[in-house]
């Protein structure tokens, strides 16, 4: 798990007040710490272009080229003239060694965008969006210096972005760069240490981003066990039962003991597969409940607060978003909410929270989550999307792993059987949610097949190989 900030100006301040260091000996960190990355992957014969603006950003960049200049053959473009304190000190220092200074953009085998970084705001005049254009069609490896230029701190993109394949990031990890509109821009994230350790750079946050390797997979040491040691899965089945056998399944696979379809209609009559029951009414030995997933209108509010009169730990997801009852459902302990941004805004508007349309959300996903889990602090919260964003209370994840192979209908079903399986067998609402969203995002990645072709019968097939 690895710490996210809204932003690191005042982790930079900390560095000169606390620790006496300069924003001078804090650039040069930077610099060595791109210029380290340039050297272990890439050998001195490769041609480097680094694009500058006026800023600071610029003057990282610049201070990059004075480093590697003698050893790789190295030019600066200067998308501005350089403007603040540091950027004209480094310049002075880059003109003193002659590195190359190119008029407009070539072909080259590496590039670096360090025309703007933190301090951007806004969008870009028509030149730089211009050469913007032209940087991204360029076929050399990319760098982004500290962010990609044109990502905001809101982690909105300007409409002509900067698209890298690698982002070297200045001591500590930005929360911008996790928004959905930012995943297709920063490529692989390093942070780079700015003279000091970054355990100590960084301070106290409540904003983490979840680790492949934090997931934690069900235990089954107990061995004078039987199914009822692993808890009972019920997943409540609607109009479209479909949706609910392939969450069933998937909470079955991520082992709970029992996982049974509970509904009015005769579904038995849809072939639903062997491994699964059946009943009218909630087993006496559940332990949890999923609900929402295809449940349509089949069932009355009056119908589901019969099924739902109790506090066993619930996973909630999709048709039930719309539905008033979910009102009296955020009242209780321990409950997961799962949906998708337009879910989301409608959970928004019945707590009369915000009356948001789906792109107002998308801009301010981090906001409207801490919004919704400072006003219901006992649920836990997972906003859907690219970047799934976990909460609860004052405690937020953001896990970055899935990938669009999972933009699939079905996906979300297999979520809320994995979430709902670990709720069965005992684990806290937020720790059901992390591990749950986790596993999702992690069969993705182990999927073989083509990215178009995952179904969510392959996801719940590859529970088996986690
Ligand atoms: N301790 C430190 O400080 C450390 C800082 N570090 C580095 O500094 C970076 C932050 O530097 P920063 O604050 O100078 O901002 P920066 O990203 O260069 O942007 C400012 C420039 O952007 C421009 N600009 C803005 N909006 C624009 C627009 N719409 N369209 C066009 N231009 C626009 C604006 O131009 P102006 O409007 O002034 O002409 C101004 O010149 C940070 O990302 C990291 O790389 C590291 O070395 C570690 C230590
Ligand atoms: N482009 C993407 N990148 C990463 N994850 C994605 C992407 N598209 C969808 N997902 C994930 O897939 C799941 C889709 O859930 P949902 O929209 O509820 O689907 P359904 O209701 O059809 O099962 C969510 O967990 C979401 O985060
Ligand atoms: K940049």
């Amino acid at each position: 798990m690895q710490k996210l900030f809204e932003e690191v100006g005042s982790l930079d301040a900390r560095c000169y007040e606390e620790f006496f260091l300069s924003e001078d000996i804090l650039m040069e960190h930077a610099a060595q710490g791109m210029a380290s990355y340039i050297k272990n992957n890439f050998s001195n014969n490769e041609k480097i272009i680094i694009a500058v603006g006026s800023g600071n950003n610029g003057a990282d960049g610049i201070a990059l080229a004075r480093l590697l200049h003698g050893d790789y053959n190295v030019s600066l473009f200067f998308v501005k003239e350089p403007k603040s304190h540091m950027a004209l000190l480094q310049e002075k220092r880059a003109q003193a060694i002659n590195v190359p200074i190119i008029p407009k953009l070539q072909e080259c085998n590496i590039f670096v965008d360090a025309i703007v970084g933190t301090g951007f705001d806004g969008e870009f005049n028509e030149k730089i969006t211009t050469v913007l254009e032209k940087m991204n069609t360029l076929e050399a490896f990319k760098i982004a210096c500290d962010v990609p230029s044109g990502l905001k701190k809101s982690g909105e993109c300007a409409q002509t972005t900067f698209h890298a394949d690698t982002t070297l990031t200045m001591g500590a990890l930005k929360k911008s760069l996790f928004l959905d509109e930012a995943k297709d821009y920063i490529g692989k994230i390093e942070v780079l240490d700015l003279g000091i350790s970054r355990k100590l750079y960084e301070t106290q946050t409540n904003w983490h981003l979840l680790d492949l390797d934090d997931l934690q997979l069900p235990l089954r040491a107990q061995q004078n066990s039987y199914k009822g040691s692993f808890g009972h899965l019920a997943v409540l089945c609607g109009e479209k039962p479909g949706a609910c056998v392939m969450s069933a399944l998937a909470g079955l696979r991520f082992g709970a003991g029992l996982v049974t379809l509970v509904g009015y209609e005769n579904h038995q009559m849809l072939n639903i597969p062997h491994s699964l029951m059946y009943a009218h009414a909630l087993p006496s030995n559940t332990t949890a409940i999923a609900c929402g997933m295809g449940l349509g209108v089949e069932f009355s509010d009056n119908e589901l607060r019969n099924f739902l009169d109790n506090d066993l730990a619930l996973i909630i997801d999709a048709d039930l978003f719309s539905m008033e009852v979910i009102l009296e459902l955020l009242e209780r302990k321990n409950i997961v909410l799962t949906p998708h941004p337009k879910e989301f805004v409608s959970l928004l508007k019945i707590t009369e929270l915000a009356d948001i349309s789906v792109e107002e959300l998308q801009k301010k996903r981090f906001f409207y989550v801490e919004l919704f889990c400072k006003a219901y602090p006992n649920t836990t919260l997972l906003l859907k999307g690219a970047n799934v964003i976990i909460g609860s209370d004052n405690d937020f994840f953001i896990n970055p792993h899935g990938s669009s192979k999972l933009a699939k209908g079905g996906s979300g079903d297999v979520l809320s059987g994995l979430i709902g399986s670990l709720l069965a067998q005992g684990k806290s609402p937020l720790d059901a949610t992390i591990h749950g969203s986790l596993a999702h995002t992690k069969l993705a990645q182990n999927y073989t097949g083509a990215d178009f072709s995952l179904t969510p019968e392959d996801l719940i097939q590859g529970i088996g190989n986690l």
